[in-house]
Parts: structure tokens; C-alpha cells; sequence
């Protein structure tokens, strides 16, 4: 991680450490950005007594918690910085006193402008991933774990960040012909369902929202491996084509339950199963918190992979960015 951006890290958790109280953690976003945050919370809950929710932005817009005030931390994120719901969120939750903690790839943009402490991060393709989005945000989750409730396990965790490029490209490589057999096997799918839980959720959310439904454009859905069962299990046949994360936090035998009787039904499942990520260098009570993040990296793959044989570039947009909405 560079200087500036460890000088951002220590100057967001120090501004944390500063309250005397801290009633609530907001993390508040839009779309791929939303789902960054998913492991963030899944994290704070199970390490802290405080309570830490997600909102779309505009939802926080329009709801804003009866809690949200002095003793809070608001977390935001907007890749662009322009994503106007994330900025009004931002500068809501500065005007009622909260700590804002804002994560852009765009420095000086308006989520820049908004948040009280700023946080860049580079993209997957520009310089590498120690300062990347997920390096940052751990970087800062785990930051300010250490500072409200120093543990030597946030240490460790501090210290694993560093190690995330390795663990990309070792899983990107490990994934590459999968994802390729992936890519050939679904060009010509009209539908694709997720299925995750625990921190792993919002990987399955994204990979279905973002890069199925916003990015190619097929039709796609995000099925909770507990909710499985309450409803979307009727769908389940032979031809119906699921990508199943099984993960590796407390949530894995829901995702072990989901799998076990969707095989039975559908012979058209792809699971990726983190036990079998290469997690070298992670310690095994960190491993359930670091998944999620391999997983996403792997599925991006299997994403662009998907796009690539069906010659369909992930960049394209009919609405997005394109016209008033
Ligand atoms: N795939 C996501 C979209 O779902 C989302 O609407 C957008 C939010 O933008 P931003 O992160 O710039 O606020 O980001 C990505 O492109």
C-alpha cells in the first residue's frame, strides 16, 4: 500500500478511534458498490456488539435512521464519486454530525467533496491490488476494529490485506480454464441464478445485478442459499443453471444444504466451492472474511469470460450513464 493511501487508512479509523461512542456503523452505497460493502458488515457483526447496516442510498435518503447522528459512522462508496444518491447520503449523514467515511476511485469528485475522510482506491487494472478497493476497505474495517477493541487477530487481518494480490492471482490462475469452460458453456444461457449467504451474498448480488444483468444484459437473480428453500427451490429442473458459492464462515451449511438438493434436480450447477481457494498466507479464523473477496475476483473472471464468447463487451450500456433516470 503507498504512503498517501496508508495516510488515508490511519486518518478515517483515527477519526473512529476519536468518539468517545459509536451507536451505529451505516454503510451506504448503490449497486456493485452496495455489494463491496456486504463481507464489511457481515465482519462488524460478528466481531462488535454495535450494529452495522447496509442502505441503498436513496432508501437512506429517504428513511434517515433515527439513530443516525453524532455517535455514528457512515460508510460510503461510489466508484464514479458522481452517483448523486451516494453523495446526498454522504452529505446527509455529514450535516447530522455522523463521521463520514467516503471510498472513490475518483479523487475530488462530489463523493470526494462530501465525505469527511476520503479513501481512493485503484481499479483491477491499474497498478495492482494493495491498493485496490477491497484492500482499502479492509484495510480500514479492520482498522478500526483494532481501535475500538484492539485484538492481535485484526492485526493479523491488517497484515493479510497486504497479501491480496498474491491471492488473486494465484486463485485467477487456479480458475482460468474453469472460467473458461464457464464462459463457453453459458454464452447462449438466457438465465443465470447466484446462490450464496453469509459474507459471501453480496458476491452472489453483484454477480447477478451487475455483471448478468447490468453488464450482459441476462437475466439473472441472487437466491439466498437459507431463502433457497422458501420459495425458489420450485424453479429448480434439470435445465436450470445455478452458480453456487459455497463459502467458508459460519453460514457454509446453509450454502452445503442448498447445493445437496439442487444437485439433485439440476444438472446444470456450477459451484465454486472456497474450499478449494488456495488461501495461503491467511490464517483459518480470518479465511471465512477473506472468501468473499477471492470469490468476487473469481467470479469476475467467470463474468468476462462469459462476455468474451458471447462478444458482448462488459461495457456496454443501453441506459446506464446514457440518460436521465
Ligand atoms: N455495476 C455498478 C452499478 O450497479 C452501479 O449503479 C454503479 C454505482 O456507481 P458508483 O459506484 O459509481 O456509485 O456502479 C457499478 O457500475
Amino acid at each position: 500500500m503507498t504512503q498517501e493511501h496508508l495516510n488515508q487508512v490511519a486518518a478515517a479509523v483515527n477519526a473512529v478511534k476519536a468518539k468517545g461512542k459509536i451507536n451505529h456503523f451505516y454503510l451506504i452505497a448503490c449497486g456493485g458498490s452496495k455489494a463491496f460493502f456486504g463481507p464489511a458488515q457481515y465482519i462488524f457483526d460478528m466481531e462488535t456488539e454495535i450494529p452495522a447496516t447496509i442502505y441503498s442510498s436513496n432508501e437512506f435518503v429517504h428513511r434517515m435512521p433515527k439513530a443516525l447522528g453524532k455517535d455514528s459512522v457512515v460508510l460510503t462508496c461510489s466508484h464514479s464519486g458522481n452517483t448523486p444518491e451516494t453523495v446526498k447520503a454522504c452529505e446527509l449523514a455529514r450535516e447530522k454530525g455522523a463521521t463520514t467515511i467516503a471510498f472513490s476511485h475518483l479523487v475530488d469528485s462530489p463523493l470526494w467533496k462530501a465525505g469527511e475522510f476520503d479513501v481512493h482506491y485503484n481499479t483491477k487494472d491499474e497498478a495492482d491490488d494493495s491498493n485496490g478497493r477491497d484492500a482499502m476497505l479492509y484495510a480500514v474495517v479492520f482498522g478500526i476494529l483494532n481501535a475500538i477493541q484492539p485484538n492481535e487477530k485484526y492485526e493479523r487481518a491488517i497484515k493479510c490485506v497486504d497479501n491480496l494480490p498474491k491471492l488473486f492471482a494465484a486463485n485467477k490462475e487456479k480458475y482460468a480454464a474453469r472460467a473458461q469452460e464457464f464462459g463457453e458453456k453459458y454464452k447462449r444461457a438466457t438465465i443465470l441464478y447466484t446462490m450464496a449467504s453469509g459474507a459471501n451474498y453480496d458476491v452472489a448480488y453483484s454477480f447477478a445485478i451487475c455483471l448478468m444483468m447490468e453488464m450482459q444484459w441476462i437475466n439473472s437473480s441472487a437466491i439466498h442459499s437459507g431463502e433457497y428453500f422458501h420459495g425458489p427451490f420450485e424453479i429448480t429442473d434439470y435445465d436450470v443453471p445455478f452458480i453456487i458459492i459455497k463459502g467458508l464462515d459460519e453460514c457454509r451449511p446453509l450454502d452445503e444444504r442448498a447445493h445437496a438438493f439442487c444437485k439433485k434436480f439440476s444438472k446444470e450447477i456450477t459451484l465454486i466451492d472456497a474450499e478449494e481457494f488456495d488461501m495461503d498466507g491467511v490464517c483459518d479464523d480470518l479465511k471465512g472474511y477473506f472468501c468473499p473477496l477471492v470469490a468476487g475476483v473469481v467470479l469476475r473472471d467467470y463474468a468476462d469470460t462469459l462476455a468474451d464468447h458471447r462478444g458482448h463487451p462488459m461495457s456496454v450500456r443501453r441506459y446506464m450513464w446514457r440518460m436521465e433516470y
